[in-house]
């Protein structure tokens, strides 16, 4: 088991008002799974990717990240889990300007001081596998959206982490270009067994997820499982979600 989420509550606290968020949220992801999470608007996705990643300390409950809890860790093992156990994706690519795409996908190892030819050699292999390797010399203002994005893929697969964690990356894509990227990820779990879990409004993005989990009001309201027909395994999102009456439906290709 990659990822385990079991009994997660969350609230926020404005004022004197206590507002819950997550109640009672549990699910795993299994190593080599790519993973949806949908849900209406405010239904606590984003908080739960962000109480994944660390990013926000929650009120009960416990992630577990290959076997260890989360909420145990000190603050230096933290940082130490988000730069080389856990990979991002975010909406807005998070590209480094004034960096190269070659650049931006050494960035986690530069981090860690790493020797420059293995690096160099591992963000070539990443950037052919997903078809960017002659943009590498090019700057983020010079490439497309789905390129971008790609390259960030790319950057979040550079020290091979246990899990990536993607929040709308084909937000800001058309349909051609957030087809690219749901490539990516798939490439990735099929050539190097990435584990990916993916929040998503985008219904034809999840249609190529092994599985989704539908959240409702800070709970998971159901789990879907894609037995490989992806046309159908489209309709029983969509259908979901319309019973979810709010759901996004308008996203379908
Ligand atoms: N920092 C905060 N303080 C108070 N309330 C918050 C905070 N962040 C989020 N919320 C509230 O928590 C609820 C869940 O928000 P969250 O962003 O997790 O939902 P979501 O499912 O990701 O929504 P969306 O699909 O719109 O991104 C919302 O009602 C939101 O207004």
């Amino acid at each position: 088991m990659m990822l385990q989420v079991n009994h997660l509550f969350k609230s926020y606290q404005t004022g004197k008002v206590t507002y819950p968020v997550l109640k009672d949220v549990c699910f795993e992801v299994n190593k080599g799974e790519f993973v949806g999470i949908m849900g209406a608007s405010g239904s606590g996705k984003t908080t739960m990717l962000n109480c994944i990643s660390c990013f926000l300390p929650f009120d009960k409950g416990e992630i577990r990240l290959k076997g260890t809890q989360l909420s145990q860790l000190n603050e230096g093992q933290i940082a130490k889990v988000r730069n080389e156990q856990l990979g991002f994706v975010f909406q807005d690519f998070m590209l480094l300007d004034g960096l190269t795409v070659f650049e931006n996908v050494c960035v986690p190892k530069v981090i860690k001081n790493e020797p420059y030819k293995p690096m160099e050699k591992k963000a070539r292999e990443l950037l052919k596998m997903f078809g960017i390797e002659h943009i590498a010399d090019k700057f983020p203002a010079e490439i497309s959206g789905g390129q971008k994005q790609r390259v960030a893929v790319a950057r979040s697969l550079m020290n091979d982490p246990l899990l990536i964690l993607a929040d709308e990356p084909t937000g800001n894509l058309d349909s051609r270009s957030s087809e690219a990227v749901i490539q990516a990820f798939i490439e990735a779990k099929e050539q190097l067994g990435a584990t990916t879990l993916m929040v998503t409004h985008d219904t034809f993005s999840a249609s190529y997820c092994d599985r989704v989990i539908m959240m409702k009001d800070g709970s998971v309201h159901s789990e879907l499982v894609n037995h490989g027909d992806r046309k159908a395994f489209l309709e029983d999102l969509l259908n979901v979600l319309r019973e979810l009456n709010g759901g996004d439906d308008h996203d379908v290709a």
